[in-house]
């Protein structure tokens, strides 16, 4: 269901080109969960924006359901992007005036979904990533492990096909990255939701079945080892 075919990627700067991907190839099913890892300048951020439809790339094709995303014009990709793709961010990326339970529907806003049944949805939400109790508060009065929680539920409230996740535990500490980690390889298997996590930790990388690695924006490995607890 993404599929990546044969993708390059160059960066043109004042007659030089800097090359940061480099024919790379690889598809995801639907209900997987995987670890895209390298270092910093391996190429993620040029991998991921050019999956989720943010840059176009120099060449190749990136297919999210089949469909071409580079061959879309922009008002199409707006689109597609907001039906089909979730996002998680480093830094949550949340809206603080709002509460937890705005932030969760807003998504729905965009899309004339009825107050009714984007408050329903949030809320069934909410509860299934732990924080039931605490919907009307403001997201400023949350931790950052909570505030990441709320993200998630965004992330999930357009039922996407496929959620990227940049560094989503970047910012916390090494027991909230765990349940954070937790909750998004119990989501992919209550929900079936497909997940890319976008990571430079082998530690984080490891908790799913399958880690596809780049290195200087090549892939040098791509490794279903079955996960921790098979
Ligand atoms: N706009 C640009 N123009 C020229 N080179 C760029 C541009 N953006 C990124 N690069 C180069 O592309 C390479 C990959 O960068 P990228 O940000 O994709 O790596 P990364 O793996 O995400 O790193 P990090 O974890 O530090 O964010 C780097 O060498 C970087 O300098």
């Amino acid at each position: 269901m993404l599929v990546i075919e044969n993708l390059s990627h160059m960066f043109r700067n004042g007659g030089e080109d800097t090359v940061v991907l480099q024919n790379i190839n690889f598809r995801v099913e639907k209900n997987e969960i995987v670890a895209l890892l390298g270092s910093s300048g391996s190429g993620k951020s040029t991998l991921l924006n050019l999956m989720a439809g943010l840059m176009k790339p120099t060449s190749g094709s990136i297919l999210i359901d089949n469909r071409a995303i580079e061959k879309m014009s922009e008002n199409e990709l707006a689109e597609f992007r907001r039906s089909h793709i979730g996002f998680i961010f480093q830094s949550y990326e949340l809206i603080p005036h709002l509460t937890v339970r705005e932030n969760v529907e807003l998504p729905l806003v965009f899309q004339g979904v009825r107050d009714k049944a984007r408050r329903e949805q949030a809320l069934a939400l909410l509860e299934q990533v732990g924080l039931g109790q605490k919907t009307e508060m403001f997201v400023s009065q949350l931790s950052g492990g909570q505030q990441q929680r709320v993200s998630i539920a965004r992330s999930l409230i357009t039922n996407p096909s496929v959620v990227f996740a940049d560094e989503p535990t970047g910012n916390l500490d090494t027991k909230t990255e765990k349940e954070i980690i937790d909750l998004l390889l119990d989501l992919n298997k209550t929900l079936g939701m497909t997940f890319v996590i976008v990571t430079h930790e082998h530690e984080v990388a490891k908790r799913t079945k399958r880690i596809i690695q780049l290195r200087d924006g090549v892939l040098v490995e791509d490794e279903d080892w079955g996960g921790e607890n098979e």
